[in-house]
């Protein structure tokens, strides 16, 4: 009887996560399961609070149980679905949203899970559109800028409101007691390693992009800190402490309790957790320079690889070793993609599409992919800007707010819906070209993460878009891939697994067959398409007029 030697690959995104158990020896999925998320995102009221637990605005909070109810349900499932038994699991991986972080106890308990913190909205975990930071992030702009301080060249000039400092920097001066009494503010994606090992061991990668920590330097200095706020100035020692381990390393082994509650081998070799999108790289089987990857879900994560360490402007980050060790791991984005789309699918619709959707038996998003398919680059006069969530790359502000452009009474809801796709299209160029424009060229473009699955329209749109054939990963699940790509290198070569992540990667992680070829006809009417994109994206968001900016303010 076929026995595979299997690794598990725990993927935690923004409204659910999944587990897949995946043959090491090939890398084939031999089953998968999704928890969503029963609390999803918080936005409005905190969970099983008094009615006076209103969540603020632009506020985005998770419950941490929902995490671990993802490994209590899915795990089980898993191994179920595919008849394997705990032996023949060799290691396991987690990756993560990030930056979701969570203030815990020394015995690594969320504070919300406390009673006398679960009313506090700043005891919950903050997850990483977590928007409401802005005038925490302004001043350590301002203050970073003024020291000149020479990390903030690698993370594209600018800190953004979506990592760790600012996070921390306003539970501190909105619940100084939060922040007195956190014994640490945690990556939730090293809070699932802590749970499962009972250590915490801080990720590289996790590390590097979100927290400012390099693997030469460390942390910045504690005078930066105080610079901020006297009350920072030994946070890398107190709430931040916590050994940072680089990628491809085990973490540790899973506690027997966990085990007997997982259906495990207790001792199991579990793997340094990492961002979310930047497993799906190692899932699409990318582990050399000059090819983007773009991770393509609620957001959309654009990943590179480099042999040189170059600081270019607007991007979120280049850290070492957080993809691949000994290569540089580069990060742009766009704060919302797939969120863009659900929003309209939600306001935007009327409801005879929704019944036509619902008489052809499709879904209506698919059903509007099905109409805007119908329609040519450039009819339907309509163009728009994808900054629904803020602009994450290049302009790396949370501030600024989507626009459609070229609207007329005639206006149908599939000519919006197409212009919505193109504009995610139009901002992934203009990543591609800042990669480009700072000696970092881009031979080949992958796509990876739950939309290329779903929509062709929108991948054929990117590649004319882009002017490139597009290579999509062959899994739904790639970042799942890259967690088990992560748990069969901390079992290692003595372990049933791979030495290296570039091994386990050249095995494991796939793409499908065919690819996406740009049309020349439809290349050169985005060409002019994006011409007019690059210049509303200058006027309305690089000064010529603020007024998005005046709009949000006034809200
Ligand atoms: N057919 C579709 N076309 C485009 N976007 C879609 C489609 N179906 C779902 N989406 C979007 O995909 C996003 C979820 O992406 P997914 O990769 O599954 O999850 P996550 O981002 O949580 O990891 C949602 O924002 C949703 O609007
Ligand atoms: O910001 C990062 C990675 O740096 C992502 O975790 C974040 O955009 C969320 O990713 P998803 O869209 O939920 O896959």
């Amino acid at each position: 009887m076929n026995t595979p030697t299997c690794s598990l690959g725990i993927d935690f995104g923004t409204e659910s996560g999944r587990a897949v158990l995946v043959d090491v020896s090939n890398g084939e999925v031999l089953a998968s399961h999704v928890t969503p998320y029963a609390h999803g995102v918080i936005t409005e009221r905190l969970p099983h609070a008094e009615s006076n637990s209103f969540v603020p605005p632009d506020w985005a909070l998770q419950h941490p149980q929902d995490y671990l109810e993802v490994l209590y349900r899915s795990i089980p499932a898993v191994l179920q679905a595919a008849g394997v038994s705990a032996e023949q699991v060799i290691g396991l991986g987690i990756d993560f949203t990030s930056c979701t972080m969570l203030p815990v106890d020394a015995a690594f308990e969320p504070l919300c899970l406390k009673a006398e913190y679960s009313n506090h909205p700043h005891a919950w975990v903050k997850l990483w559109k977590h928007h409401s930071t802005q005038e925490e992030t302004d001043l350590l702009n301002r203050i970073t800028l003024e020291r000149n301080e020479p990390w903030l060249k690698r993370y594209g000039g600018k800190i953004s409101s979506e990592w760790m400092l600012p996070k921390c920097l306003q539970i501190l001066h909105e619940a100084p007691e939060i922040y007195r009494d956190a014994a640490y503010f945690i990556e939730a994606g090293d809070w699932i390693v802590a749970k499962l090992i009972g250590q915490l061991k801080r990720s590289g990668c996790m590390a590097g992009f979100k927290s400012f920590w390099h693997e030469a330097e460390g942390y910045p200095a504690p005078d930066f800190f105080a610079a901020v706020d006297p009350r920072l100035q030994s946070i890398t020692d107190t709430k931040l402490s916590g050994e940072v381990v680089p990628l491809g390393n085990q973490a540790g082994t899973l506690l027997p309790h966990m085990a007997a509650r997982l259906g495990l081998t207790p001792g199991l070799p579990v793997a340094i957790s990492m961002i979310d999108a930047h497993a799906a790289v190692l899932g699409t089987g990318v582990c050399t320079p000059g090819k983007l990857v773009m991770v393509m879900g609620t957001s959309t994560c654009h990943l590179m690889l480099s042999e040189k360490e170059i600081c270019v402007p607007g991007i979120s980050g280049v850290v070492k070793d957080s993809i691949i060790p000994g290569l540089y791991g580069y990060e742009a984005g766009q704060s919302a993609v797939g969120d863009i789309f659900a929003w309209f699918m939600k306001q935007g619709i009327p409801v005879q599409i929704i019944e036509e959707a619902a008489k052809a038996q499709m879904s209506v998003q698919d059903w509007m992919e099905r109409l805007a398919s119908e329609l040519k680059p450039g009819e339907s006069g309509i163009l728009a800007l994808d900054w629904h969530n803020g602009n994450r790359s290049p302009l790396d502000d949370a501030e600024l707010t989507g626009a459609i452009f070229g609207m007329t009474l005639r206006t149908r809801p599939h000519e919006i819906y197409r212009a919505l796709l193109e504009a995610t299209a139009f901002g992934a160029r203009s990543i591609m070209e800042t990669f480009r424009n700072n000696e970092l060229p881009v031979h080949e473009l992958y796509a990876a993460g739950g939309i290329p699955q779903r929509n062709r329209l929108l991948m054929q749109i990117y590649s004319d878009v882009m002017n490139m054939e597009i290579k999509v990963a062959d899994s739904p699940f790639t970042p799942a891939i890259g967690a088990a790509i992560l748990g069969s290198v901390a079992a290692g070569e003595a372990g049933g697994g791979y030495k290296t992540i570039q091994d386990a990667t050249a095995v494991m992680g796939k793409t499908k067959s065919g690819v996406f070829k740009p049309i020349p006809e439809h290349v050169s009417i985005y060409e002019t398409l994006y011409k007019e994109y690059s210049t509303l994206k200058t006027y309305f968001g690089e000064g010529g007029n603020d007024v998005l900016k005046r709009l949000k303010r006034m809200k």
